[in-house]
């Protein structure tokens, strides 16, 4: 028999954060409630915490002075938002409906219905935001798919999964807020031998030098740490994560910036994104790997 345990229950068995920038990250993610994010994922029930890419329909969007044209605005950045996660699945690989993923830094738990509705697998999240993991699961409920999707609060560091147990497993624009060679190290210890690793990432590039000043306004709007793109290569090396694909998605993520920044839900990083992309000091990439 599955019975639920009531939250005094639960605080027992889930442990405190594992340092104190954890429970400030716990906290924003457990307040944050910003009306472009509820908004497109009320377009139909799949909730992103990540950005888009794609050319953006301009044909169906009509011009500003339609009544309708906020509707069809917030509808086309949420269509380019879960175009991402489907270029995210794209890379997982072979998946079967007896496999199971991970969600590593799962947020509302959009990518993991996707994921479920593509494969017919499991998938299993986590997320250091309890509200975000009763969201996910709620979400999950609903769509009478919690027999094979679910969020659990936890530490993607250090997670309940047996070694050499998932299939495959990412990071959607998660791996921001860890030390990458303990979640390299995480991963490569939970994936198959033949397993695939994704991330989709903000990385700032070698080539500008250090951070630039757009960078680190995105650190702060966050309370994140954007690391480079050469950190990411070296974490996966020396964890058994060989990278089998490195796509640069800066081309295709501007469009949805330059959308963004036009409509009402702006919430004022749009800036730092649309010119650290065009100075080159920041770019959206894929990174997938195989661990061998
Ligand atoms: C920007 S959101 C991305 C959410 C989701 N991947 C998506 O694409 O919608 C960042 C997520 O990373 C999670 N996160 C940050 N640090 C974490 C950690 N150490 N362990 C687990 N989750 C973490 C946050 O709780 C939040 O859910
Ligand atoms: C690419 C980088 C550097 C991402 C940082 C992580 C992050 C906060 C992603 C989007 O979350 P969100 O969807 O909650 O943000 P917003 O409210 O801006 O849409
Ligand atoms: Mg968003």
């Amino acid at each position: 028999m599955t019975t639920e345990l009531t939250s005094t229950e639960a605080s027992a068995i889930i442990p405190g954060p594992a340092t104190p920038y954890q429970g400030d990250i716990a906290r924003y993610w457990n307040a944050e409630a910003r009306p472009v994010n509820l908004r497109l994922g009320d377009v139909d029930g799949l909730y992103h915490h990540h950005y888009g890419i794609g050319a953006v329909d301009h044909a169906s969007l009509g011009t500003p002075e339609d009544s309708e044209y906020e509707k069809k605005l917030i509808a086309e950045l949420h269509r380019l938002e879960s175009a991402q996660a489907e270029v995210l699945l794209d890379h997982l690989g072979t998946v079967t409906p007896a496999d199971t993923l991970v969600d590593a830094g799962c947020g509302r738990g959009g990518s993991s219905v996707m994921a479920h509705q593509r494969f017919g697998c499991h998938v299993r999240g986590v997320t250091l935001s309890s509200t975000q993991a009763e969201f996910g699961n709620r979400r999950a409920r609903e769509l009478g798919i919690a027999d094979h999707v679910s969020a659990q609060v936890c530490n993607m560091l250090d997670t309940p999964f047996e070694k050499g147990s998932v299939t495959a497993s990412w990071n959607n624009e998660s791996s921001m807020y860890v030390d990458l060679d303990d979640l390299m190290a995480e991963h490569s210890r939970f994936l198959k031998v033949g397993g695939r690793y994704v991330t989709i990432t903000g990385c700032w590039n070698p080539k500008y030098g250090q951070p630039s000043k757009w960078v680190s306004q995105i650190n702060a709007h966050f309370e994140c740490n954007i690391h480079s793109r050469r950190e990411y290569l070296k974490a996966m090396a020396d964890n058994r994560l060989v990278p089998q694909a490195v796509i640069d998605l800066t081309p295709d993520t501007l469009p949805y910036w330059e959308l963004r920044a036009t409509s009402s839900l702006v919430t004022g990083i749009e800036e730092a994104f649309i010119e650290s992309y065009k100075d080159g000091s920041f770019q959206y990439v894929l990174i997938a790997a195989d661990r061998v």
